[in-house]
């Protein structure tokens, strides 16, 4: 069984604090993805400490000694596949799904229970389109995954849809200079997690592969990569707590060192997006500095998460709790990421007396019947996002207790290290 975490704040709500973030889960598993297909000769620099990464990293490092002691050159004669494990890392399942079809051998790539909930199907039927060997093995559509490479190309050009997971056109950009004849991607529909996919082209621009991207076109020639280091930045989607938690303080003056203001990220947004709750964003002279300012502006207005659908729990908590009655468009992919988010920020906030309710698409809060119990739990539901964006919490309630307080590995191991070290008090019960 695992513990849960009693989180909460004494004294008075002030958070003066430096906090040093891991790397960015998203820019290491690409840079670990880009660096395997190049045979090392593109190395990489702050790898987070995430459990997504550290995972992604074993199953590529595991890979890569067992295709050398078979030598470079021989076809993997086994007829059992090779299990593949990912946990619940949905970029390592996306991802791998690509990179084990461009290699030798028989894998089963499978995941924790809720992976197998998380569609795959239109990765998978394009990669079969390009020529991949992949069958479901249980149900169709989804993980776990036989795939026996390397594919045999038999198409360059191939339609995907881009409103469920931008992690499918990733894991297809990455492997495409090494498909004998590239890849053309014709995107159908609206792309969602759109600055996913520039920061999958932007790292492999710094490793010398060229692209083109006309209308809803990405292609890619075979072409080799560059010889290089690719270097992680801190992580702006682990950067938001902090600026709930200086949003929900009296006082706060936060430093994030190495974190730069334009960055591959998409969440790096959430500087803009926090000035409407009074949060300003300075650049430090190690990184940037956010500090509240205590100016609410106007909220009365509807706020598009499409293209940072990581923020999307964050941004609501803090809305709800703060008592502003928004409105969301462009959480439909919230459903199928580690928990149905939708559902579980319902059943949160109802906590606190807050409504969450869809029209049309759009999403919106009620906070008319806000209030703060003396203690609240939260369940987790296997997200570390649930459990971060609602820690914070403790700086309004008494007692948060935090479920299952490890989810939060995923993405941000030290997190709860790092609450205390802004005076939070942390026990594990
Ligand atoms: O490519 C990536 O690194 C990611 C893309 C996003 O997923 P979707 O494209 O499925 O929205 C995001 O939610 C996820 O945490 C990381
Ligand atoms: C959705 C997430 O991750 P993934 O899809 O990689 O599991 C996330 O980190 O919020």
């Amino acid at each position: 069984m695992s513990k849960n975490a009693l989180v909460s704040f004494k004294g008075t709500r002030n958070i003066n604090t430096e906090i040093q973030l891991t790397g960015s889960k998203s820019e290491c598993n690409r840079a670990l993805i880009i660096s395997a297909l190049s045979n090392k000769l593109v190395k990489v620099e702050n790898l987070s400490n995430a459990a997504d990464t550290v995972t992604l990293d074993g199953i590529l490092n595991k890979l890569g000694v067992e295709s050398n002691e078979l030598g470079e050159n021989s076809k993997l004669k086994t007829q059992n596949s090779k299990l593949v494990d990912v946990g619940p890392a949905g970029t390592a399942m996306r991802f791998l799904s690509a990179y084990l079809s461009a290699k030798n051998g028989n894998f089963l790539l499978t995941g924790t229970e809720r992976m197998k909930q998380r569609p795959i199907g239109i990765l998978a039927e394009a990669l079969k389109t390009i020529g991949a060997d992949i069958t479901y093995t249980e149900t169709n559509g989804f993980p776990p995954l036989n795939i026996i490479g390397p594919l045999n190309q038999k198409a360059a050009q191939v339609k995907i849809k881009g409103d469920v997971s931008s992690q499918y056109i990733s894991a297809l950009l990455m492997i495409a200079p090494i498909l004998p004849q590239g890849l053309t991607l014709e995107i159908e529909g609206e792309l969602t997690s759109k600055p996913y996919v520039d920061m999958t082209l932007d790292m492999l621009a710094e490793v010398g592969i060229e692209h083109s991207w006309n209308g809803n076109s990405i292609s890619i020639k075979p072409q080799a990569f560059k010889a290089g280091t690719l270097v992680v930045e801190p992580d702006w989607s682990a950067a938001s707590y902090w600026y709930s938690i200086a949003a929900l303080a009296g006082e706060a003056e936060i430093s994030l060192p190495a974190l730069k203001e334009k960055s591959l990220q998409g969440d790096s947004q959430i500087q803009k997006i926090m000035k409407i709750f009074g949060i300003a964003t300075s650049k430090s002279e190690t990184g940037i500095s956010i500090s509240n300012l205590g100016l609410l502006l106007e909220t009365n207005r509807v706020l598009d998460l499409k293209t940072c659908p990581d923020l999307a729990q964050t941004i609501v908590v803090i809305a709800a709790v703060l008592g502003k009655n928004m409105s969301f468009t462009g959480l439909e992919t919230l459903k199928i990421k580690e928990t149905d988010r939708i559902k579980a920020l319902q059943n949160e906030l109802a906590k606190i007396g807050v409504t969450l309710t869809e029209d049309n698409l759009i999403y919106t809060l009620n906070t008319d019947k806000l209030h703060f119990p003396e203690k609240i739990t939260i369940a987790t539901y296997e997200d570390h996002r649930m459990a971060m964006a609602f820690a914070p919490l403790a700086l309004l309630i008494n007692e948060v207790e935090i479920e299952e307080m490890q989810v939060v590995e995923k993405s941000y191991p030290y997190f709860w290290e790092d609450l205390k070290k802004a005076g939070f008090e942390v026990k594990e019960i």
